[in-house]
């Protein structure tokens, strides 16, 4: 049976649009209720998108039928006049190739060398952490996420002032992006005002030290067994190596996609532990049980189950990806519903993460949700690395990187609450906004 699509108006979509800039979240969901799992919001007299937080429909157009659709402009046009075209902003032919060279740099055995240099960029990090006073924990963390992307990439290759300019260029043009996003009428002053350039040259700024870094390592004769080592090393099916512009498009997207969202995520964890601190004893009776301070870090990583099941519940209730979007190449149809060639779909992921339907008290934090035995049950409606083809590349790195950042923050501190509610603030990614808390010193080191 053929179900047409429910439809909020224009004038709905203006009279709440102060409120959607600030926070569109209560908007999705207030029609979500009203309307169902998928609605359409028209937002100008012809464009509409079709909102959507039926995770069948998720899975089937990210996995099942993910030929038949493409990233919108936002990631293929926008975001790529900053950073080229890099496995986060490319598609079709030129896309598959360089996920099939650059996927095995990110498998765990490749993963597993690298894990002694982020540890030591985590413990440095959290030496500057100070204790008894109240502390937004996000600008650590997202230090901490940038300089992990940067040493894992070029070992000790950057220098400080090196990896400030590329955190800094790389910030400033995620900033500018969410203006654009945000003020789309502001598009000709953002170019007559020769703003949009000014970024596209901090960018070309990045690529020079990037350029300047690969060609030192080039003429090294010393093996890095970093991630530049593996990229330069990878060879497609030709036997041809990656160019060097592309390398350095492919860098520049693993720094945005491997920040910011890594740093979301913790600042939230940290939060919840402080909310919850009978899951803080938790971890510290796993660390008791695993007794010694001398395993290798892949099986510290792998025994950590509660911290892991503490940010798999992190990431369900705040996913720093909390939507996902695409473009049908063609018309389609699902359950009934038509999706005519060229809909714009965007998934909620964080609706779909507390779907009534689908958990159990969807709003508790309950990390024991995904203990081993049940977690399974929970692939086809956990998206927070998305899914199908296109699913994170860096979910492994990510997931270590945290488990061993939170493994180190909570041996040494006590986190200690000092507000009722954790702020959101949905840009690109979701954010936290005023990730405060309290440190108080604990003497236990793990390794
Ligand atoms: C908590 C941390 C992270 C989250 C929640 C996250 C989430 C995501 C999601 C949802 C996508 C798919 C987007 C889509 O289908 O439209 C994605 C793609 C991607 N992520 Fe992550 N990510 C994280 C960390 C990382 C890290 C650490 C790296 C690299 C070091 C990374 C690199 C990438 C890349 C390159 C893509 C594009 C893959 C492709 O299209 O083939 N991410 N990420």
């Amino acid at each position: 049976m053929q179900k047409r699509i429910p439809v909020v108006s224009l004038p709905q979509f203006l009279l709440h649009s102060l409120d959607i800039l600030k926070n569109p979240l209560p908007f999705h969901l207030d029609n979500f209720k009203r309307h169902g799992d998928v609605f359409r919001l028209k937002i100008g007299f012809k464009n509409s998108v079709i909102f959507s937080r039926d995770a069948a429909l998720a899975e089937y157009v990210l996995q099942k039928n993910w030929k038949n659709y493409t990233k919108s402009p936002i990631q293929t046009v926008d975001l790529a006049k900053y950073l080229g075209k890099g496995l986060l902003t490319s598609e079709g032919e030129h896309w598959r190739r360089q996920r099939k060279l650059i996927q095995p740099a990110f498998h765990k055995k490749q993963l597993a060398k690298l894990l002694g240099s982020i540890e030591e960029t985590i413990i440095e990090a959290l030496s500057g952490v100070e204790t008894g006073i109240t502390t937004d924990v996000f600008p650590i963390f997202n230090d901490l996420a940038f300089k992990t992307v940067v040493r894992s990439l070029f070992s000790n290759a950057a220098s400080d002032e090196e990896i400030a300019q590329l955190q800094h260029s790389t910030e400033m043009n995620q900033k500018m992006l969410v203006k654009e996003l945000r003020q789309p009428y502001l598009g000709w002053y953002f170019r007559a005002s020769g703003k949009i350039e000014e970024h596209i040259k901090l960018a070309e700024a990045s690529k020079a030290i990037l350029r300047d870094i690969i060609i030192r390592r080039k003429k090294s004769s010393k093996r890095y067994d970093d991630l530049l080592d593996m990229l330069l090393d990878a060879r497609y099916d030709d036997g041809s190596a990656m160019s060097e512009e592309q390398l350095i498009d492919e860098i520049l997207v693993l720094f945005v996609a491997g920040h910011e969202t890594t740093a979301n995520t913790l600042s939230f964890t940290v939060q919840l532990l402080a909310h919850h601190p009978e899951w803080q004893k938790q971890i510290l009776n796993e660390f008791e049980k695993m007794g010694n301070s001398e395993q290798d870090l892949m099986q510290l990583v792998m025994s950590s189950q509660i911290v892991t099941q503490v940010i798999e519940e992190s990431m369900r209730l705040y996913p720093p990806a909390y939507f996902i979007d695409r473009v049908n190449l063609e018309a389609d149809n699902f359950n009934g519903f038509t999706l005519e060639k060229g809909s714009s779909l965007l998934f909620s992921i964080y609706e779909i993460h507390r779907h009534p339907d689908l958990w159990e008290s969807p709003e508790k934090f309950m990390p024991e949700r995904f203990k081993s035995d049940k977690a399974r049950n929970y692939s086809s409606f956990y998206f927070p690395f998305g899914a199908g083809p296109r699913k994170c590349i860096g979910n492994n790195f990510a997931m270590f990187e945290m488990i061993l950042t939170i493994v180190q923050l909570v041996s040494r501190f006590e986190i200690v609450r000092v507000k009722d509610v954790i702020e959101i603030k949905p840009l690109i990614t979701l954010k936290p906004k005023n990730a405060l808390v309290k440190f108080r010193k604990r003497n236990l080191d793990m390794r």
